[in-house]
């Protein structure tokens, strides 16, 4: 019996989707943590820190040396990869860039937009069971494309008080200078509130484990956050054409992040779903991560199959998927239909690890359905905007009544006053 449930998709289906939203414990637990990390600062960081992690890194703080090491124990090649990713990425994120913008009227009137970065950034790079250096070219990189002057980075110890080498070497190839050895809810009330140690910043991005994904929700307000990016999902949506080794190979991709992770085949073609559900199978006997992937293919995993083409776009667009690869005769002619995936792969040879890892747009990407209504984390979110208004003296004395009129429609007095006063005003 495949893992790979093969369902016919009728009016009755409901699509599943992994959504962790968190036990009361582990909200009461995140709350009291950032109340503590307020009231206590330094000390309640390191606490958590022996607490969670089992160890008291002293200085908090990444030093030069420690740097050094790292990169006398990285391998050149692995080196020479993070650099060509880090250029494919900025490329990509250059082109993201808004400009402030200005317009005028015949009147003398000027008004416009004009942008600018977050003062400080602080990211969170995930190191608890797996070490995610690629995390730190996605959030780190839109921030510095944005203009965003400080970076301050965290990320939890391992047993030894250390980061890992590829993760210190990444960050110092971004020149990321600004690093703290912690983790989890306590990285992200440090990173909001501020400690003696760590100055707060205005916006928190990056992914991690339901505690922290629970104390980013609570602090948005103080700091702004990115989103809450939940497991990964992938959608494959294929015709007959597609190899089933390559659909089986890419949603065990996905699989195996996380059990909540969901993997699942949109097709017409119920020969390919049952091909590919043997394939998966197949796969797994040999993924060294196979606990994790086949978890997660049991608990969210599906083959969908629809009686019409159409109801298979229809069923992409319901699940709104973190990715969607489309692996059919001429892709290019379905990507007008779909109206709802974070980042949309296009052809057999564009697996999604290609995107994770590489090929320039962002893996930070809306999960859970929300690409229904957002977007892959880009450079905008390092930037805010403010409305340039200036007025002539002509605009002011053509508009104004009009103006203090619609204030007294709201019974707003000293509005219309305001703009009053300026009439018949004529320049020296
Ligand atoms: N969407 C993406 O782009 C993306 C990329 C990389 C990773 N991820 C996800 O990020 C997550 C990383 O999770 P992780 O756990 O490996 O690392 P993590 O860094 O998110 O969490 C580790 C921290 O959790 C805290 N913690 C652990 N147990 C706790 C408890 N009982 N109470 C309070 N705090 C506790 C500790 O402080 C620890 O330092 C995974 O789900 C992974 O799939 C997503
Ligand atoms: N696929 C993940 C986002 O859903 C990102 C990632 C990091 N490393 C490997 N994959
Ligand atoms: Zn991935």
């Amino acid at each position: 019996m495949s893992r790979l449930k093969v369902v016919q998709v009728d009016d009755q289906v409901t699509l599943k989707r992994s959504v962790d939203e968190g036990t009361d414990e582990q909200w009461q637990a995140v709350q009291s943590i950032l109340q503590d990390v307020q009231k206590r600062g330094d000390k309640a960081v390191a606490d958590y820190t022996d607490k969670f992690d089992g160890v008291r890194p002293s200085p908090v703080q990444v030093s030069g040396e420690e740097v050094e090491r790292a990169y006398e124990n990285f391998a050149t090649a692995d080196l020479q990869i993070i650099r060509d990713a880090i250029a494919n990425l900025r490329d990509f994120h250059e082109r993201q860039v808004q400009q402030s913008w200005f317009t005028t009227k015949q009147d003398g009137t000027l008004l416009g937009q004009k942008v600018t970065p977050l003062d400080a950034a602080g990211v969170y790079v995930p190191g608890g069971t797996a070490i995610y250096p690629s995390s730190i070219l996605m959030n780190v990189i839109p921030a510095q494309v944005a203009g965003v002057e400080r970076i301050a980075m965290v990320s939890p110890p391992d047993e030894k008080g250390c980061l890992a080498d590829s993760v210190l070497v990444t960050a110092a190839e971004l020149g990321v200078k600004e690093i703290y050895k912690i983790g989890g809810a306590q990285a992200i009330g440090a990173l909001a509130y501020g400690t003696e140690t760590i100055d707060p910043v205005d916006k928190i991005v990056g992914p991690g484990n339901i505690f922290v994904a629970l104390a980013k929700r609570a602090v948005f307000g103080t700091v702004d956050i990115d989103m809450i990016a939940g497991p990964s999902e992938i959608v494959v949506l294929a015709d007959e054409s597609a190899k089933p080794t390559y659909i089986a190979a890419d949603l065990l991709s996905q699989a195996e992040h996380d059990p909540m992770s969901s993997a699942v085949l949109v097709t017409s073609s119920k020969r390919l779903a049952e091909e590919v559900a043997e394939e998966v199978d197949r796969q797994l006997e040999t993924l060294p991560r196979r606990d994790v992937a086949e978890a997660s293919i049991k608990n969210y995993g599906a083959a969908y199959v629809t009686s019409t083409w159409q109801e298979a776009i229809d069923t992409v667009n319901t699940l709104a998927p973190e990715h969607l690869e489309i692996m059919t005769n001429d892709p290019m002619k379905e990507l007008g239909s779909i109206r709802h995936a974070g980042a949309i792969f296009l052809g057999e040879h564009s697996s999604e690890p290609v995107g994770d890892y590489f090929a320039g747009p962002n893996h930070v990407l809306p999960t859970n359905g929300t690409a229904r209504f957002s977007s892959p984390l880009n450079v905008e979110d390092f930037t805010k905007k403010s409305s340039v208004i200036s007025y002539s003296q002509e605009a002011i004395q053509n508009n104004g009544e009009a103006i203090a009129r619609f204030a007294r429609l709201e019974g707003l007095d000293a509005h219309a006053r305001a703009v009053e006063k300026r009439l018949g005003d004529q320049d020296e």
